[in-house]
């Protein structure tokens, strides 16, 4: 990974990426030379919906003499002329940390009156902005400060369920062949791109970062001269405000599945805080205005979006649709070559016909390329040829951990990928299974203290699709491991039938394994000719998450491995007998 060393380490995440193994963000980037904004000016820019009052600190800290340079949700990121954003959290109030963040630095303090209370207990005498949703203010304030960096940005926001990564990575090429410099922020990283073409790369704690440290990183951006930015909209950034100050010139939803039901408390939930991306709300009270909206109609909730939401910014909803149906975007063709490339016939708006090819193997990701090139006419590159290049752009696009293929020379496919919800285990085993003659071996897990309902679903998914199972570890974070493998197997094993009567189970092999590595040797020692080994769910990263602790891990590390070993020792037999060795080995157990 090319990186620039001007720039300091983002989070020290040794599981590499997103929470998965725990990381709980981490100090970003920040921009330099900023002129500092005075903490009224801050104050008194919200939107008066907030009801932020400014309560003066002590006379060693009169609240009009304090300007503020920057900004921090958590108080070890604190840096010297920060506001601290005292957030009341499912564990802990952050005003807790108050006086570690004035220790740091911080000038004024963000929260609620239970914070207030907190920091004044600690005996500190900075001002306090005080509101009931200070995580509603966090945003907009964190924008201020950094002088709003998203005004002087064309920023996409792609919200969904699965695709978000992919999609960013292919926007971010077809946004660079319209001249642009651009940004890319999101699950695998945040890469800044100059004009003269350098880029760095920080690594990401969270697929959409705390507002303060989002406002701090667009801000670098600007600095940095990018002009568009492909940016992942998670659904915990829009339901706890962490967009809140951003503006999109495009919103796009891809689509809505089972996942993070440990947050959401319901499906209509979930779909609600993805829909706010385009519910038009002025910036000032935390909500993400939008210059254009897109939307996936093929999915029940696109469409159901595409109806509530008519038009987004004041233009008609851009809709898309991968299956072919009546939308502004359609694929008429899809084919696909033996190496999995594939090309496509897009139908455009206006008449407008193009033809490319996708180095991402898998139907869903000529999906998520439709959604991407829908996206860069919204945004107003429309001239056609400015959108075939646009085109043209995506076919070299690869992402760290997505249908990424690993070849040491064998004669099945091996991949793997980032599938840990039920609908993109399904999404990937039925493209594997229609891209090889033999059998497919996938192994998967699920992640520890997250939505436990997926577990059972992702079991059936792997066992219709796949012809062995092999169940094994994720991040089991705090919980028991073989607790969660349980969940997996029992969904494994409850197959219903389908509407002719006849067995969904297609897997005549289920195993429970563990350990992982051992897993993943297994299923490269089962492996045979024209098959297929997928190793789901931990994609892009680094490290394994078990008991709190973050092991240094990688599929892909041991998928080369496993690969190397067996044709190191001439073959199955030799890798299957160290895979043998797993701790726990149950072996065809699937009702036939
Ligand atoms: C549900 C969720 O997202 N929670 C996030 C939230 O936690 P919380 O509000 O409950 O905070 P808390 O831990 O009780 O702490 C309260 C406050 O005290 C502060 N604090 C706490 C401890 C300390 O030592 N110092 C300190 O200042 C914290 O910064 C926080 O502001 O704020 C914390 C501080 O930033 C986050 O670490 C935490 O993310 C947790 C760890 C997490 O795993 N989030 C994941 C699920 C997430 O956000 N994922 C999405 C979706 C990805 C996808 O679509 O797949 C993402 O965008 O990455
Ligand atoms: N459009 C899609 N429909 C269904 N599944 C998809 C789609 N795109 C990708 N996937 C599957 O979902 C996995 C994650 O893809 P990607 O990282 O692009 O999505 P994401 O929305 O960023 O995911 P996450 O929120 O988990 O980070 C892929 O590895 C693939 O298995
Ligand atoms: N953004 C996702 C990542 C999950 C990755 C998977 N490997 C797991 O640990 O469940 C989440 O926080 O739910």
């Amino acid at each position: 990974m090319p990186s620039d060393s001007r720039v300091p380490a983002g989070p020290s995440d040794p599981a590499g990426g997103n929470p998965t193994a725990g990381a709980a963000g981490g100090p970003t980037d920040r921009p330099t030379g900023l002129t500092p904004v005075p903490l009224a000016e801050v104050a008194t820019g919200l939107d008066p919906a907030l009801a932020v009052r400014l309560e003066p600190g002590s006379v060693d800290h009169p609240a009009d003499e304090v300007a503020l340079s920057g900004a921090a949700v958590r108080a070890a990121d604190c840096r010297p002329g920060d506001l601290f954003g005292a957030l009341p959290g499912a564990r802990v109030h952050g005003a807790e940390f108050a006086g570690q963040a004035v220790a740091a630095g911080a000038v004024a303090v963000l929260t609620d009156a239970a914070g207030r209370e907190l920091v004044r207990q600690q005996g500190l005498s900075v001002p306090v902005l005080l509101t009931e949703q200070p995580r509603r203010a966090l945003g907009p304030a964190s924008a201020a400060i950094y002088h709003h960096p998203s005004e002087r940005l064309q920023i996409i926001g792609v919200t969904g369920t699965s695709g978000k990564t992919t999609t960013c990575f292919l926007l971010e090429a077809a946004l660079r062949a319209q001249g642009l410099t651009t940004g890319l922020l999101g699950t695998v990283m945040t890469r800044i791109t100059e004009p003269d073409g350098t880029s760095t790369e920080l690594p990401s704690a969270f697929t959409t970062p705390e507002a303060p440290d989002l406002q701090a990183l667009l801000a670098v951006m600007c600095q940095r001269g990018v002009q568009a930015v492909a940016m992942e909209v998670s659904s915990h950034a829009l339901q706890l405000g962490r967009v809140g100050g951003t503006r999109y010139r495009v919103g796009a939803f891809a689509n809505l599945s089972q996942d993070h039901l440990d947050f959401h408390p319901t499906m209509e939930d979930y779909y609600l805080a993805k829909a706010s991306l385009f519910d038009g709300q002025p910036a000032a009270a935390g909500g993400t205005p939008l210059g254009a909206g897109v939307s996936n109609i093929d999915d029940e909730y696109g469409a159901r979006l595409a109806a509530e939401h008519p038009s987004p910014g004041g233009r008609p909803m851009v809709t898309i649709s991968p299956d072919g149906a009546a939308a502004d975007w359609r694929l008429e063709a899809l084919t696909a070559d033996a190496t999995g490339r594939q090309q496509l016939q897009i139908a455009g708006p206006d008449g407008l016909a193009l033809q490319t090819e996708l180095g991402l193997p898998g139907p869903f990701n000529a999906g998520n390329a439709l959604l991407a090139l829908a996206c860069v006419h919204a945004a107003g590159y429309t001239d056609p040829s400015a959108i075939q290049a646009a085109a043209q752009a995506l076919s070299a696009v690869q992402v760290p951990g997505r249908m990424q293929r690993v070849d040491a020379g064998q004669d099945f496919l091996a991949v793997v990928d980032y599938a840990h919800k039920p609908a993109a285990v399904r999404a990937v085993l039925t493209a594997v299974r229609a891209s090889v003659p033999g059998r497919v071996i996938v192994a998967l897990g699920a992640g520890g203290d997250r939505d436990a309902g997926k577990r059972p679903l992702m079991g059936q998914a792997a066992v219709e699709l796949a012809d062995v199972v092999i169940v094994t570890d994720d991040n089991p974070r705090s919980e028991v491991p073989h607790e969660i493998r349980a969940a997996v197997l029992e969904g494994a094993h409850q197959l219903g039938e389908d509407e002719l009567g006849e067995a969904r189970l297609r897997a005549d092999t289920i195993l429970e394994i563990g350990d992982r590595a051992e897993a993943i040797a297994m299923a490269v020692a089962l492996a045979g000719h024209g098959d297929a080994v997928v190793i789901a769910g931990k994609g892009h990263e680094t490290g394994q998450e078990i008991d709190g602790v973050k092991h240094p891990f990688s599929d892909l590390r041991q998928l080369e491995s496993a690969l190397g070993a067996r044709s190191g020792a001439g073959g199955v037999g030799s890798a299957a007998e160290s895979a043998g060795k797993g701790e726990s080995v149950g072996k065809g157990e699937a009702p036939q």
